[in-house]
C-alpha cells in the first residue's frame, strides 16, 4: 500500500463528536464453549465503563444476549443496552423499552426441548423473547439444525436469526440496525456520529444503519462481504483499539474493507 493511499483509508474520530455501538460475542468478549461459560472480564469492563463516562453516557452494547445476560457479564457497567438483537432496549435513561413476546415462542420451546432429546450434543439457551439452539459442541449437525429450524420457522411465524454456531428462533420486528436507530434519535445519541463495532451477521444491520447516520461500521474477524467500513482483527485487537482511542481521545483505525468486500 502506498502511502497516499494509507492516508486516504485513515479514519479519525474524536471522543467529542461520536457515539459507540459495541457488540458483545465475538467483539467485546471471546468465544467459549456454552453461552454461560462467558464471565465478568475485569479489565474489560473496567475500559468500558471508562468509554461509557468519557463518552457520557453515548456508548451503548447491542447484543443478541438479553439484558439480564449483558448486565451479569458486562457487571452493570454500562446505562444504554440493546438485548435480544433490539427486542429489549434500556435506553440512557434507564428506561426499558420490550418488545411483546410473540405466540410462537411457546410451541418452538417445547418442539426444540422433543429435537435435543434425539441430539443431546446440542445446548438450548432459553431467552425471554427467543429460543436459541447451539450446535458448538457438534458442528456437524449444522445441516440436521438447518432443516429443523426452517419448518419450525415456518409453522410458528418466528424470525430465523443465523449465528455463530448457533440458530434461534425470535420474536419478530427488531434487528440490530433498528435498535441502533432508536438510540441514535435519542440524547444523548442524536447528532452525533455513531460507531458500530461487531463480527456478526446480525451487527450488518447496524453497519448499514450507522452509515445511514454518516457513521462508520468495523467489523471483527475475517474478511467477508460487509457493510462495514474498517476491519479490525479479533477482541484483543478490538480492546487494545478502545484502550488506545480513551487514552489519546481519538479512534484512529487504518484497515479500510477493501472495495471488493464492500456491500453498498
Ligand atoms: O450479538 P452478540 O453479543 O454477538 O451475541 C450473539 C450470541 O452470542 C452468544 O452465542 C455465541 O457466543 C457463545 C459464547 O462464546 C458461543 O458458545 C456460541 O457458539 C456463539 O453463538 C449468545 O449465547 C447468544 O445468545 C447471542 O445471540
Amino acid at each position: 500500500m502506498t502511502v497516499a493511499t494509507k492516508i486516504n483509508a485513515l479514519m479519525r474520530c474524536a471522543l467529542d463528536d461520536i457515539s459507540l455501538f459495541l457488540d458483545l460475542d465475538g467483539t467485546l468478549a471471546p468465544f467459549t464453549d456454552t453461552p454461560e461459560a462467558v464471565g465478568p472480564d475485569i479489565a474489560r469492563n473496567a475500559l468500558i465503563r471508562n468509554l461509557a463516562m468519557r463518552l457520557e453516557g453515548r456508548l451503548a452494547v447491542v447484543s443478541g444476549r438479553p439484558i439480564a445476560d449483558i448486565d451479569r457479564i458486562l457487571e452493570g457497567v454500562v446505562p444504554a443496552v440493546a438485548g435480544s438483537h433490539g427486542l429489549q432496549r434500556r435506553d440512557a435513561r434507564l428506561d426499558m423499552i420490550v418488545a411483546p413476546i410473540h405466540s410462537g415462542v411457546a410451541q418452538a420451546r417445547q418442539e426444540i426441548a422433543a429435537f435435543v432429546r434425539k441430539y443431546p450434543e446440542l445446548h438450548v439457551e432459553e431467552k425471554p423473547l427467543s429460543v436459541a439452539l447451539h450446535y458448538r459442541a457438534e458442528p456437524t449437525l449444522e445441516p440436521v439444525v438447518d432443516i429443523f429450524a426452517e419448518d419450525l420457522a415456518r409453522r410458528t411465524g418466528l424470525k430465523l436469526q443465523r449465528g455463530v454456531m448457533v440458530i434461534e428462533f425470535l420474536t419478530p420486528g427488531m434487528d440490530k440496525g433498528r435498535a441502533v436507530r432508536a438510540f441514535m434519535v435519542e440524547p444523548p445519541f442524536a447528532g452525533t456520529r455513531p460507531v458500530f463495532v461487531g463480527d456478526d451477521l446480525t451487527d450488518e444491520d447496524g453497519f448499514r444503519v450507522v452509515r445511514s447516520f454518516g457513521g462508520i461500521g468495523v467489523l471483527v474477524g475475517g474478511l467477508r462481504e460487509t457493510f462495514a467500513d474498517y476491519r479490525l482483527g479479533n477482541v484483543d485487537a478490538v480492546h487494545h483499539w478502545l484502550a488506545r482511542g480513551l487514552q489519546t481521545e481519538c479512534l484512529e483505525l487504518e484497515t479500510a474493507i477493501e472495495p471488493s468486500y464492500r456491500r453498498i
